[in-house]
């Protein structure tokens, strides 16, 4: 079957040319359609890079990035853009503090000159279990949890066949991160979704994805299944101090 997502070779830098730091070094993957891949690592990795040069946001990269068969260039289209969306940690990264939330959701639509606006506001405050009428909210009247529903729902509204999730639970209370994993996991079988999500914790990422790829300075030491997971037949031993360092990790069956 075709790959949602391809990676060949890539490798990320930051900085200006002459000077520049490279630090995602030459990583391959693909995650079929409909999928959620996860990617760990200590912090400064270079998850969150991986992520950016997929969504576009990060264009000092080489290598090969094909999405949905169609091999990408450093400078994508609209519509290239549109096929992939990111939801942060902090949801402010993505609503601003003093706009109503039907504003933030409207906004994409408009920049991508998109039409039945109101409808497709209906739809995803819908798909993410918000009530109608909080599209005249303000985000400071509402939970973390909420907010992040917020932030899920403007990242639907373009209708991307990608979600790339950077520690999308990780600012929220235990009992929230399970919700909003229950509701990431919904709308993946839903709408055919397909995830990369990044995180520290093993068990969000095991709670999510079916592989995991575990990185350590710019690059993968190892892709393992879930099952690896769960039965503790990992290969690498740097994936097993992870596994060790998770705390109160609990695996999802
Ligand atoms: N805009 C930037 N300019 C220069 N260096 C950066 C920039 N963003 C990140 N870096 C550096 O790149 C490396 C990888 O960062 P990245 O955020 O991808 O790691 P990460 O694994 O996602 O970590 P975290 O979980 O802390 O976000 C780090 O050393 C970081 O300091």
């Amino acid at each position: 079957m075709m790959s949602m997502i391809k990676v060949e070779n890539l490798a990320v830098s930051y900085g200006k040319p002459g000077s520049e730091v490279r630090v995602v070094k030459d990583v391959s993957f693909s995650v079929a359609r409909g999928e959620a891949f996860g990617l760990v690592g200590e912090s400064g990795c270079g998850k969150s890079t991986i992520l950016g040069a997929l969504a576009g946001r990060n264009k000092q990269w080489t290598g090969l990035i094909a999405i949905d068969g169609e091999s990408i260039e450093q400078k994508r289209t609209r519509a290239q853009l549109a096929k992939q969306q990111m939801v942060f940690q902090d949801p402010f990264g993505s609503i601003h503090p003093r706009h109503t939330i039907a504003r933030t959701l409207l906004e994409p639509l408009e920049i991508h000159g998109i039409d039945r606006r109101q409808e497709r506001v209906a739809k995803v405050l819908d798909d993410v279990g918000l009530p109608q009428n909080f599209r005249y909210r303000f985000p400071h009247q509402l939970s973390g949890g909420q907010r992040q529903r917020v932030a899920i729902a403007r990242a639907l509204i373009l209708s991307p066949r990608i979600l790339l999730l950077d520690e999308p639970t990780s600012a929220l209370d235990v009992s929230i991160q399970a919700e909003i994993l229950n509701l990431l996991k919904d709308l993946r079988e839903r709408e055919g979704l397909t995830y990369i999500l990044v995180s520290h914790d093993l068990a969000v990422v095991s709670h999510l994805c079916d592989r995991v790829a575990v990185m350590q300075d710019g690059g993968f030491v190892e892709i393992a299944e879930k099952r690896q997971l769960i039965e503790g037949t990992v290969t690498h031993p740097y994936t097993r101090t992870l596994m060790d360092g998770s705390r109160g990790y609990v695996p999802a069956i």
